[in-house]
Order: structure tokens, then C-alpha cells, then sequence
């Protein structure tokens, strides 16, 4: 049997199956999705089995076999490896990058190399004069442990690496290589009742008397009935290791190694919530999903709900009947709002059919609550963008909640879109796709929104009223200008002002947002302007208070902060605190004595500070929440009457064609914090741009009027939804080589665009066009010492761009990586700073 095997090389030569023999004994265990050991290149690397075949198209004398088979069980399932390839092509990113994204960090194992002594009886030392080579007391050491891992030999024998290479060549010693993964199960010595318990009943009364411990110890066993761990045993019922072993050879009890799984949520309570009434307006929308879950239909449909309208009920109860389909389900959610509110009401109403897959966990809980997938002990699995990798084999239903959000698009390689996947992996399994959202990203809404084909229904399915058709908070937006000339300095308006006196004096919270983006902080000298930049980059280096250091966020230099101007050695350099500090300062300073909790990058950094700031909010020990983007979603707290937004234009300002639409999305999320449950609520938004639109249809809640206003930007701008973007970013230390590589290279792609007869500007009205934007310089021009320069492409209609990147590319990723250009492709970007 031959295995095609993806092998764990990201490189783009390599990526392509190889063709491995299956050793005999592995035949009836290695299956598509397999992870295994192969020998590539001199070395043994971890790769994943794509196919299995029964002739390979290789010579066969030069076919090499698989050296292990990694995990018993597949971690990957067939749908999972077509599913990587798909990403592969539409993403532009190797396989191996694909598969290794669906994987748990845990499983990503790492080769290790390890020595033992050559003990074939042909082999002779003495004949070929080697039994000088090594010292007797490594022989020995290395005989009596069997196999030693190399870095460990040559800790213990520092001055012998050279002698220690010789005997590898000579056949001394033998090497082995073998992929060790970062953590293992964790296994519990476990202690189980007698398989007879008659029988160990009789022998109880015939116990001597000096084994009183042993008996003690059985009938503690016998009357439990049921297994434990070997240390809680010894901890309740007294009595030593060797007592229990006792026992054990006698046949009396078990006692076997039972792996263990970490439970994050172990010892937490989850209250049993049970299925609410729905309103009339969740009704429509559930028995649409439900439907569609029943059909077995791949639609994804976009539930468009306001604030506050109940989503989070209406996906509960589609995951429900999901279930009773004897179908799993999969919940995506922003990584920031995997509060425990979040988790709560899941675990709440489904209870241990929940696996929860966040970055917060560690390796190896989060390769638990996996595990808990793959083995089929869950049925929903809730959690950020990966989780749409959950190895279910059914699924009837994928959720996305705040589907608009960015962070649903990975960053590095493979820059996929949650989203895009889901709707394939959707199609895969029969599965209705849910987006939902109260503001929509507009290439959603553009999808959902197109004239059904005949006899389908629409996708679009709207929730335009709270539950209990509880009112939108009033907005008040401030000028902030007036508030200027009419000589009010402080960063709060007076409205602003008035409103946290009045929360103060009736016990009622409130949130306060600071949009982050635009106030870094950053070192500048009054005198002549300086500012302080990383030297391999092109872009202001950060101050951190902590450690009184400038850093830079891209390559991580650091630097102690100057105590004088570097340029014009004036003393007037100032550090600013980040805008979340500063506003905290001013409010103890107007509101003396006043409860804040500050959320922003600098006080969640610990693993559960983000739930425990929410806690204790929630449990009023605060009045104010005063927070960046962390404090605009999901929270659904009762007390909460007033949402204060201190600077709405920081996110306006941005040079990047979704800024209008970051900004609507942000103020209407933050907006729907307030007067959620029976106390009303106020929203407060300062800013310097009152007329701007997205500010103004914030104000009155009104998404179709913000959606008509920015596609008429978008048309004009010949941005998405009107047609797709893709960003290639090319890097080299050498100026010059990179200015004429990508010069090269966008012409190369013109030229088969224009072999394609697509190449042109999109105004033309085309069904299919690609505009081909640059080289120019990228706004950040250097990073970690790299030039870099960019091209934008714009198509619209049915194009392989992928393809043809792939082909105006190959002239220039071939020979030597060292002198070549890195070519970077993010397919629909959200970013293009
Ligand atoms: N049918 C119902 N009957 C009574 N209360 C309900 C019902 N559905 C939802 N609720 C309650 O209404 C509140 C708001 O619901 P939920 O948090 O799901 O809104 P949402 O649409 O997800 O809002 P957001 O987008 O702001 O997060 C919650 O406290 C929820 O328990
Ligand atoms: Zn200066
Ligand atoms: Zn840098």
C-alpha cells in the first residue's frame, strides 16, 4: 500500500504529496488523515496522509516507507484534508500551512533525535578498531538505558561530540529519529473495584490479621464500587503504594495508567438554563434555520438582529434541534467576547456535550476539549476563529456570531476567513451556515441581500426589535468643537459629564469607550518634534511604562527611553500613556472617589483577567467600565445605563477604505450596551465630525441608511462588495532588487491577465476584470531590516487569481531563498495599511 503524503516543508517547491510505502504492520491503521513520521531529505518529518493508493508513481526501488504512524486515531478526517486544499488554492498557502491550522498547537510535533548501540550480532567493534573511540562508561551508560536522546548524551558528555559523530559514521552507534509532540496525554495511575466482587468478599474474611492495611484498603474499594486515582485512594483511605500493589498481584483489585483529560471548567457549576418562549420576532427567524438544518441545505443565511434582539437564544435552540437531527454543531465567536457570559449560557443549556476552544487555554487544555471532539463525547463546539476546524463528522449547523468582526480573518499564513471557510465546510456536510450580527459587514449583507433564486426563500433574515420590544437607547452626539470655544478643556463634554454624575448618584454603571486606534502611546519632543522609530522598521516605536522601555511592535526591538531629545538634546521629551490610562487619571480627578475597572491590553494580560475584571463589574463592585474595542460587545449587563464613547473619530481617520464602516460597526455595538433589561438607557458619542454619515446613522441606529450611504463610497471607489481585493506584499533587505523583482513581477501578471482578457480597469462594466495596482512602496516600507513593496489587485466576476499569482510568481520563487524576494498574498485583506 502506498500513502501520498503532504510533508511538513513549508516551502512552495515542495508543496506537493510524496509518495511513501506503508510498512506491513501499519497497513490496517494508517487511514486518510493520519499523521506520520517520514524520512524526507536526510531527516525524519512529521507529515499528514492525503491518499492512500495502490501503485506509486515513483520508482520503486527508490520508494522509502513511513517510519511511524504518530497517533492511532487520524487527527485529521477526510473532508478536513479536502478542505486544506481548497485553502491552499483560494488562499495561495502551502498545504502543510493548511493542515497545520487545523490541528491543535499540542499535535504540531517536533523531530528529536535519538542514539542507541549498534547491537547486530554482525556487527564487531574490535574488528573495525572502534573500541577506543568512546569511553566505557558511555558504552554503559547508553547499553543500560536502551536509547538516549542525543542532546541529553552530549550534556552528560560535553567533550566528546566529534568522537560521538565518528561513531554515528562508523556504526557504532545507531541514530533514530522520531517526532515527539510538545506535550503528551497526561496519564493518572487509577485503581479500579474487583472484577469479582464475590470473590473479593470472601477473601476479605480471610485476610491475616498483620494485612489489616490491605483490608482496610479493599473493603474501602468494594465499598466504593466504582475506580479512583491511585493518590485520591491513598489520600481518603490511608495505607501505602505497596499495599494497593499487593492487592493487585493478588488479583484482588485493578490498577492500570487512564488518561486524564484537563477540564477547564472542572469544579464550575453551570446553572441548567432551559429554552425560553420565543418572541414572535425569534419565532419566524428559528423555524427559517430550523428548517434548513432539516432540509440538510448548505445556505448560509445572514440573521440580522439589533442589539439586545435575543441572537444568542435563537442559535441555542437551532443548535438544539441541530442535535436532535443526530447532527454536531459548531459556534464561532470573536476571541474577545468568549466571556464567561458567553461560555455560561452555552455550558448552561447544553452542558458537557460543549467543548470550548479558546487562546486562553493552555496547549494542553485546549488539546483536551479537542480530543473531546474527535473522540464524539461533545456535540457543539464553541470558540474563535479555528474552531471551525472541529474534527465533527455531521455537521448540521455552523454558527458565526458578530460575523462582521476582523479577527475572524487570520493574519498569517494561512490568512484565511472564517467565514469563506465555513461556507465551504458547510457545503461539505449538508450544514445551514448562520452569520450573525447587528451590523453586518457589508459583503454579507450584499450576498444575503441578491434576489433569491426562484422558489428559494431569501437569506436575509431580519430581528429589528429588542426582546420584550424593549426601546433603542437614545444617542446624544456632542460636538466636541463647541464644547471647545465654549471653554470647556477636559476630555469629557459636559453632557458626558452630567450623565456619570447622575449614574453615580442612582448606583447605576457605566461604560466608557476609548477607541484605541490613534492613541498609542508614543515618545515626541515638544522642542523640535522628534519622535522615537525602530531602526528596522519604518514606524514609531511604543512606550511602555512597566518597564520604562520604547519598543517596536513589529520586530520586538526595544531600547531604554531617553531622558534627553536624541536630536536636539532638549529635556522637553514627553511620554505619552496610553489613552485608556489618561482618562482614568481624569477621572478620578473629576469624580473623586469614583469605582473604575480599566480594560485594554495592559491590564488583561494574564490569563483570566479579562473574566475577572467582567465579574467583578458585573457584580457592581465598579461604576464605570472604562475600556478600548473589549468593552463594545457581548456584554448583557442589567445595570449598565449609560454608554459614554470619549473619541468617536480616532477609527474615522484611517487611511483604509473600511474605516466609515470599523467606526458605525464599533459605536452601534457599544451603543447596544445600554438599558438592555428593564432600567433605560443613554448613549453618549463625542466627536470632532457630528456630520460625518457613520456617525449620524449610529446616532439613529439605522444600518440600511449607513449600508446606502457606504456602498455609494464603495461603487465610486471601486471598492468590495463591489468587487475583491488581493494584497501581495514583496520583501528583500536590497532596494534595488526588490524595486526591479516586483516591477517584473506585475508586469508578468499583467501579461497574463491580458492573456485572459481580463486585464483592465473595472469601470468598464465587464462581468470579468482585474485591475493590477503598483508596485508602490507599502505604507509600512521597511520592516525587520526588509523593503517592501506592494501591489493591490482588484477583479470582479469569475477569475482564478490564485492561479495567476501562482504563475506570474514561479520565475521568482525558484533557486537559492536566501537571495530571493518573499512574496506575501493575502486574499480578500482586511487590512491594507
Ligand atoms: N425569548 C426571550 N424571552 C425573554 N428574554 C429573552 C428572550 N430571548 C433573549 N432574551 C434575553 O434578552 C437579552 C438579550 O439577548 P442576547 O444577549 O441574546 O441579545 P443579542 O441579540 O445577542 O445582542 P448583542 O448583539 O447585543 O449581543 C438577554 O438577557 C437574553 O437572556
Ligand atoms: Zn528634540
Ligand atoms: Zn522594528
Amino acid at each position: 500500500m502506498i500513502a501520498k503524503v503532504i510533508v511538513d516543508v513549508p516551502s512552495r517547491q515542495t508543496d506537493r504529496p510524496f509518495d511513501y510505502e506503508v510498512p506491513k504492520d501499519l497497513e490496517s491503521w494508517v487511514e486518510v488523515g493520519s499523521r506520520v513520521g517520514v524520512p524526507f531529505g536526510g531527516r525524519v518529518l512529521q507529515g499528514f496522509v492525503i491518499e492512500l493508493a495502490e501503485t506509486a508513481d515513483i520508482d520503486p526501488k527508490r520508494l522509502k516507507s513511513i517510519s511511524e504512524l504518530l497517533d492511532p486515531m487520524p487527527p485529521l478526517l477526510p473532508d478536513l484534508i479536502e478542505l486544506a486544499k481548497w485553502m491552499s488554492d483560494k488562499y495561495c498557502c502551502s498545504w502543510t500551512t493548511a493542515l497545520q491550522a487545523m490541528i491543535p498547537a499540542a499535535l504540531k510535533g517536533k523531530a528529536e533525535r535519538y542514539i542507541s548501540l549498534n547491537d547486530d550480532p554482525e556487527f564487531s567493534a574490535e574488528e573495525y578498531g572502534l573500541t577506543a573511540l568512546l569511553p566505557e562508561d558511555m558504552m554503559d551508560w547508553i547499553g543500560k538505558q536502551k536509547q538516549v536522546k542525543l542532546e541529553t548524551l552530549q550534556q552528560r558528555f560535553p567533550d566528546y561530540a566529534p568522537a560521538i559523530k565518528e561513531a554515528l559514521r562508523e556504526g557504532l552507534l545507531l541514530e533514530q529519529t522520531s517526532i515527539r509532540d510538545r506535550l503528551a496525554i497526561r496519564k493518572v495511575l487509577t485503581v479500579f473495584p474487583p472484577e469479582d466482587e464475590a470473590a473479593a468478599r470472601e477473601a476479605l474474611q480471610s485476610f491475616p490479621a498483620r494485612a489489616g492495611k490491605q483490608r482496610e484498603l479493599l473493603a474501602f474499594m468494594l465499598e466504593r464500587g466504582e475506580a479512583m486515582p491511585l493518590q485520591a485512594m491513598l489520600a481518603e483511605a490511608g495505607g501505602s503504594p505497596a499495599s494497593v500493589r499487593a492487592l493487585v498481584d493478588k488479583g484482588l483489585l485493578g490498577m492500570h495508567e487512564v488518561e486524564q483529560e484537563r477540564d477547564p471548567y472542572a469544579g464550575r457549576n453551570f446553572q441548567r438554563t432551559e429554552p425560553l418562549p420565543l418572541m414572535p420576532g425569534q419565532q419566524t427567524v428559528y423555524e427559517r434555520i430550523a428548517a434548513t438544518v432539516s432540509r440538510g441545505e448548505s445556505q448560509a443565511l445572514l440573521l440580522h438582529g439589533v442589539t439586545g434582539s435575543g441572537k444568542t437564544e435563537v442559535y441555542m435552540q437551532s443548535i438544539q434541534h441541530c442535535l436532535e437531527l443526530g447532527k454536531q454543531a459548531i459556534v464561532l465567536v470573536p476571541e474577545i467576547s468568549l466571556t464567561p457570559q458567553m461560555v455560561e449560557r452555552f455550558k448552561g443549556r447544553f452542558g458537557d456535550a460543549v467543548a470550548v476552544l479558546h487562546s486562553r487555554l493552555s496547549n494542553g487544555e485546549r488539546y483536551d476539549e479537542w480530543r473531546k471532539i474527535r473522540s464524539r463525547r461533545v456535540e457543539v463546539a464553541i470558540g474563535a476563529r479555528s474552531a471551525i476546524f472541529a474534527p465533527f463528522e455531521r455537521i448540521g449547523l455552523i454558527i458565526i456570531d458578530e460575523e462582521h468582526e476582523s479577527s475572524y480573518k487570520q493574519e498569517e499564513s494561512p490568512k484565511y476567513h472564517a467565514r469563506d471557510v465555513a461556507v465551504r465546510r458547510a457545503r461539505q456536510h449538508g450544514a445551514a451556515v448562520v452569520l450573525g450580527s447587528a451590523t453586518p459587514s457589508l459583503e454579507s449583507f450584499a450576498a444575503a441581500s441578491r434576489q433569491p433564486a426562484p422558489g428559494k426563500e431569501s437569506a436575509l433574515l431580519p430581528m429589528p426589535e429588542r426582546v420584550g420590544s424593549r426601546p433603542m437607547p437614545p444617542v446624544q452626539v456632542i460636538d466636541m468643537r463647541s464644547e471647545l470655544q465654549d471653554g470647556n478643556r477636559s476630555m469629557f463634554s459636559r453632557r458626558l459629564h452630567a450623565a456619570l454624575i447622575e449614574r453615580l448618584e442612582r448606583g447605576e454603571q457605566s461604560v466608557l469607550l476609548l477607541n484605541r486606534r490613534g492613541y498609542s502611546t508614543f515618545v515626541m519632543c515638544r522642542s523640535c518634534g522628534y519622535t522615537a522609530a525602530c531602526p528596522h522598521c519604518d514606524i514609531s516605536l511604543t512606550y511602555h511604562q512597566k518597564s520604562r522601555a520604547l519598543r517596536c511592535h513589529y520586530c520586538g526591538h526595544a531600547e531604554l527611553a531617553p531622558k534627553e531629545c536624541p536630536s536636539c538634546s532638549s529635556e522637553h521629551i514627553r511620554y505619552f500613556g496610553t489613552g485608556t490610562q489618561r482618562v482614568e487619571e481624569e477621572l478620578a480627578k473629576l469624580f473623586p472617589g469614583i469605582r473604575v475597572i480599566r480594560m485594554d491590553v495592559d491590564t488583561t494580560t494574564e490569563k483570566h483577567s479579562h473574566e475577572k475584571l467582567l465579574k467583578q463589574f458585573g457584580e457592581r463592585k465598579a461604576d464605570v467600565l472604562l475600556g478600548t474595542q473589549m468593552v463594545a460587545k457581548g456584554l448583557d449587563f442589567p445595570f449598565v445605563t449609560l454608554v459614554g464613547v470619549i473619541a468617536a473619530d480616532t477609527s474615522l481617520n484611517l487611511p483604509d477604505f473600511r474605516s466609515a464602516e470599523r467606526t458605525f460597526q464599533l459605536l452601534t455595538q457599544v451603543a447596544g450596551r445600554a438599558g438592555r433589561h428593564h432600567l433605560p438607557g443613554e448613549v453618549v458619542i463625542q466627536t470632532y465630525s457630528p456630520e460625518h454619515y457613520a456617525i449620524v446613522t449610529a446616532q439613529q441606529h439605522d444600518y440600511a441608511a449607513f449600508v446606502r450611504e457606504e456602498l455609494k463610497h464603495r461603487g465610486v471607489m471601486g471598492y468590495p462588495p463591489f468587487c475583491r481585493l488581493v494584497l501581495v506584499t514583496m520583501s528583500h533587505e536590497q532596494l534595488p532588487l526588490l524595486s526591479s523583482v516586483s516591477e517584473q513581477f506585475a508586469e508578468r501578471l499583467r501579461g497574463l491577465a491580458a492573456d485572459e482578457g481580463v486585464l483592465g480597469p473595472l469601470e468598464g462594466g465587464l462581468p470579468r476584470a482585474m485591475d493590477i495596482l503598483g508596485p508602490v512602496a507599502s505604507p509600512i516600507s521597511r520592516m525587520k531590516d526588509r523593503y517592501r513593496f506592494q501591489c493591490v489587485i482588484k477583479y470582479r466576476g469569475n477569475i482564478d487569481v490564485p492561479a495567476l499569482l501562482r504563475q506570474a510568481m514561479a520565475p521568482f520563487i525558484e533557486g537559492s531563498p536566501l537571495k530571493l524576494v518573499q512574496f506575501s498574498i493575502d486574499v480578500d485583506p482586511q487590512v491594507i495599511l
